[in-house]
C-alpha cells in the first residue's frame, strides 16, 4: 500500500486549519510506522486564493488536485490519504470510483455531511462541499464524473439545512454497507472531543476511537482504499490516540481485494 499525506488546508477556512499541514504531517509519520511504509508528501500549495463561484481558495484547490492526479497515478495500491482538509479526499475516491465502478461505495465518517453546494455553504469552504462533489453535483470543477452512486454517512450530527434537504431526497444513506467494495473517508471529527480534541471542526458528541475501529474490522466488503482528514493537532499523545483507527485501516486496506 502507499501513504500519501496531503497537506492541504485550503478547503477549510477556520482558524483551526492553519495547523492542518502540520498535524498532516504528523499523523501520517505515525502511519507509516505503523504500516510500515515511507508516507509519500504530494507537494500541495501554502498559498491562498480569492473565493471564486462560492468556492474558497477555488485555485489552490484546483492547482492542489493536479499535484493529486499526478501522485495517484502510481501502479502500486491501494492508497491511504492522509489529509489535510476533507477536500483532499476527493480526488483519491473520484479515481477510486474510476477504478472499481460503479460498485464502489464511499463510508462518510463525519460529524458533518459535507453535503452542501457553493449556493448553500454558510462558508465557502470546500470542506463542506466535498461528498457533494463526489456525488456528481455542485460546482462543476469538482463534480466527479462518474460521480460516485453510493454513500453512508456514519456519525452525522452537524447538518446545514441544505443538507438535510440532500439526505431527505435520498442522495445518501444513514445506515448500511454502500457496496461490495468500499471506500472509507474517516474525518476525525467524528470522533467525541472529549477523547480526541485534534480535528479541526469538532462538534460535540460523537463516536469512540474504539468504536470507529470495530466498525471497520466488522467490514464484510473489501476496503479499496481510505482517507484519513482533518488533523491539526501535532501533539503526539493525542495522535497516538489514534492507534486503534491506524491499524483498522491499514490492516482492511492491506487484506486487499480478492480476484
Ligand atoms: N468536513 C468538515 N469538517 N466539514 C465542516 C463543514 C462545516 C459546515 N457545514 C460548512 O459547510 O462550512
Amino acid at each position: 500500500m502507499r501513504i500519501h499525506a496531503v497537506p492541504q488546508r485550503q478547503g477549510a477556512v477556520v482558524e483551526r486549519a492553519r495547523t492542518l499541514p502540520a498535524g498532516c504531517l504528523e499523523l501520517s509519520r505515525l502511519a507509516g510506522d505503523i504500516a510500515y511504509v515511507r508516507p509519500y508528501v504530494v507537494p500541495v500549495s501554502r498559498e491562498d486564493s480569492p473565493t471564486v463561484d462560492g468556492v474558497a481558495n477555488r485555485a489552490v484547490l484546483i492547482a492542489n488536485r493536479t499535484a493529486q492526479l499526478a501522485a495517484l497515478e502510481a501502479p502500486e495500491g491501494p492508497v491511504l490519504t492522509i489529509g489535510g482538509d476533507c477536500g483532499s479526499d476527493v480526488a483519491p475516491i473520484g479515481v477510486a470510483r474510476f477504478r472499481y465502478g460503479e460498485g464502489l461505495g464511499v463510508m462518510w465518517f463525519d460529524a458533518h455531511p459535507d453535503l452542501n453546494t457553493p449556493s448553500t455553504s454558510p462558508s465557502g469552504a470546500f470542506h463542506g462541499m466535498a461528498l457533494r462533489a463526489l456525488l456528481g453535483e455542485g460546482d462543476p470543477e469538482f463534480a466527479a464524473s462518474p460521480a460516485v452512486g453510493n454513500a453512508v454517512l456514519v456519525g452525522a450530527r452537524s447538518i446545514d439545512p441544505g443538507e438535510q434537504a440532500a439526505i431527505d431526497r435520498g442522495l445518501v444513506a444513514r445506515e448500511g454497507v454502500p457496496g461490495d467494495r468500499v471506500y472509507l473517508h474517516i474525518d476525525l471529527d467524528v470522533l467525541d472531543p472529549a477523547e480526541f480534541s485534534g480535528a479541526t471542526f469538532p462538534e460535540p458528541g460523537g463516536l469512540s476511537i474504539d468504536a470507529v475501529a470495530a466498525a471497520i474490522d466488522a467490514l464484510p466488503v473489501p476496503v479499496v482504499g481510505a482517507g484519513i482528514t482533518e488533523c491539526s493537532t501535532t501533539d503526539r499523545a493525542e495522535i497516538l490516540k489514534l492507534a486503534p483507527i491506524l491499524e483498522a485501516v491499514t490492516t482492511a486496506l492491506q487484506r486487499g481485494v480478492p480476484s
